[in-house]
């Protein structure tokens, strides 16, 4: 079986989808499921592009063991230098160059002649190579490019040193015949194409992006590059659990391995959904809520005389549970921090204190908490770190029928300790909330997105909000569960606000240091 080296870019390509911003904390502990997952190589973000994306990258870079890490940088020098600030921390610093290689891309953007653009490619593999030992060059929108011009600057840039040659489908066009035919002339026709790895990067435009990622693969590539859940620019990207598990449950076919733990799929997409709060949809392959149900008649039937007449997937295989009662409101901090240990959290004896009382909290109003709810608690408390003064929500009361005006009332702590109290209406509780928040909270608010989805099974099931609103002009995404919907959404609005006073603290401090 051939070895295929999977390339995650969730930190990367993926937060550039509409509507994700994620903090430090959050994507260090994305960084760490993913190298659990046993992904090759994490793509952190793209440190030249904010001094917050610049700081994920580091911490990442410090922190991870088992992948490599990498960040993006355009062929400029100050990009490649910026990178390698983030990245030399890596036991084997790499980095991500692209550059756009196809006359719409040379003409229109870049407004660069095919040779100047061979040129900006060469001396930036070579600049780079300066730092890093592993360097992998991307020819941005590869697929729409003039064949034998890729032929001939990928030539050049594997001589400047480049290590891997990236060909990505960057708008999702290709069919999965045509994709794996410029794998095949780039390998017959790239004179040392052996001596780098070759790699696929496909988007999901036209729905295809899983389908031409292996189509690669069976024409030479050596690497494939996804993200969890498929998120990414547009349509998304590759979907990396789908990838992973296709290749094994049809291995008699492809014959391709990964080095992906199978068990640990479930939980990062689950954590990447809760930290993006960008839903799963139900029935999405692999990982989606409804993709082991079965609901007619006919299928339970046959599922219970053999459960091989439906299920080409068993939920084991990608470490979904049965989700029992696992801990009950009687349940103490030893066996509260043991059951967290076991779902491989390593938190400090303060913050699993806080985890445990948030955990007492829900287990008086709840009566079963499952494995989902301790992942919420426990994650919620992972990446919580900065000690930035922000809004605090204290109470919130809504008085609702269906012949009266909503009417919200809310207590809060705002940045400076004080509490205030506002009460406001609107046409729904949700509004009257959402315009008392207004109230309260300093700077101009315009709310752009607001959704709820319940997390588990059952009536008494946690409700999280989501809520993507602009602060004082900046866009910012917040998120909050809460057994109450209504509390829930509270928080998440507060949350998307305190994320923008975090970031705004954070680059006040880095300009002046
Ligand atoms: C296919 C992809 O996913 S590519 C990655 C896309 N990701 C991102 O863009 C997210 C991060 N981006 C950013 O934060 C910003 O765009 C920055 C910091 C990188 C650059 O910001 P700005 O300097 O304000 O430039 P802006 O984004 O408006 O324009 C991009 C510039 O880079 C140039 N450029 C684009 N790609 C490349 C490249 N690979 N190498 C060199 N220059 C490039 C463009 O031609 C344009 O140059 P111009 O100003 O001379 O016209
Ligand atoms: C930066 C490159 C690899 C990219 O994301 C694309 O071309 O889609
Ligand atoms: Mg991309």
């Amino acid at each position: 079986m051939r070895k295929i080296d999977v390339f995650d870019t969730t930190l990367r390509d993926g937060e550039q989808s509409a509507g994700i911003n994620l903090n430090t904390a959050e994507k260090l502990e994305i960084a760490r499921q993913l190298e659990k997952l046993g992904t090759d190589v994490i793509e952190a973000g793209f440190p030249a592009s904010s001094q917050g994306d610049f700081e994920a990258v580091r911490k990442i870079a410090q922190t991870v063991q088992s992948s490599i890490v990498t960040g993006l940088a355009r062929a400029v020098k100050s990009d490649i230098d910026t990178s390698w600030e983030a990245l030399k921390y890596g036991a084997e610093p790499h980095l991500h160059i692209f550059l756009a290689t196809s006359p719409i891309h040379m003409t229109h953007k870049l407004k660069k002649t095919p040779d100047q653009v061979v040129e900006i490619a060469v001396e930036s593999v070579k600049h780079a190579k300066k730092h890093f030992p592993l360097v992998q060059w991307s020819a941005e929108d590869a697929f729409r490019s003039d064949p034998d011009f890729l032929v001939r600057i990928v030539e050049k840039v594997i001589q400047a040193g480049a290590t891997t040659i990236n060909l990505p489908d960057t708008v999702g066009y290709a069919t999965p015949a045509e994709y794996g035919a410029m794998f095949n002339y780039l390998k017959n026709n790239v004179k040392s194409i052996d001596k780098v790895k070759l790699s696929a990067h496909c988007h999901n435009d036209l729905g295809m992006a899983v389908a031409n990622s292996i189509a690669a693969i069976e024409n030479g590539a050596d690497q494939v590059e996804a993200t969890i859940n498929g998120i990414g620019e547009r349509a998304g990207n590759a979907a990396l659990e789908e990838l992973a598990v296709a290749l094994h449950i049809r291995k008699d076919v492809y014959n391709f391995e990964t080095a992906i733990q199978f068990q640990e799929i479930k939980r990062t997409s689950q954590l990447v959904s809760q930290l993006t709060g960008m839903a799963i949809q139900a029935n999405k392959a692999v990982v989606g809520k409804n993709a082991f149900a079965h609901e007619s008649g006919i299928h339970q039937d046959g599922m219970l005389k053999d459960r091989s007449t439906y299920e080409i997937i068993t939920p084991e295989l990608i470490g979904e549970t049965s989700n029992q009662l696992v801990l009950g409101k009687h349940s103490g901090r030893h066996a509260f921090k043991n059951k967290a240990v076991e779902l491989g959290f390593d938190l400090t004896d303060e913050k699993i204190n806080e985890a445990f009382k948030a955990f007492k909290t829900l287990a008086d109003k709840k009566k079963q908490i499952s494995e989902d709810d301790l992942y919420i608690i426990l994650t919620d408390q992972q990446i919580q770190e900065d000690d930035t003064p922000v809004y605090e929500l204290k109470s919130v009361q809504v008085q609702y029928g269906n012949g009266s005006i909503p009417t919200a009332s809310v207590s809060l702590k705002n940045p400076k300790g004080e509490i205030l109290q506002e009460a406001s209406t609107g046409s729904g509780s949700v509004e009257a909330i959402c315009n008392t928040l207004e109230r309260l909270v300093q700077g101009k608010v315009h709310l752009l997105d607001y959704r709820v989805t319940s997390i588990g099974k059952g009536r008494d099931a946690l409700g999280e909000a989501v809520v993507n609103l602009t602060y004082n002009g900046k866009s910012s995404t917040g998120r909050d569960v809460a057994q109450d919907v209504l509390e829930a959404s509270a928080k998440a609005y507060l949350n998307a606000i305190n994320r923008q006073i975090v970031n705004e603290r954070n680059r006040s401090l880095a300009k002046t240091v």
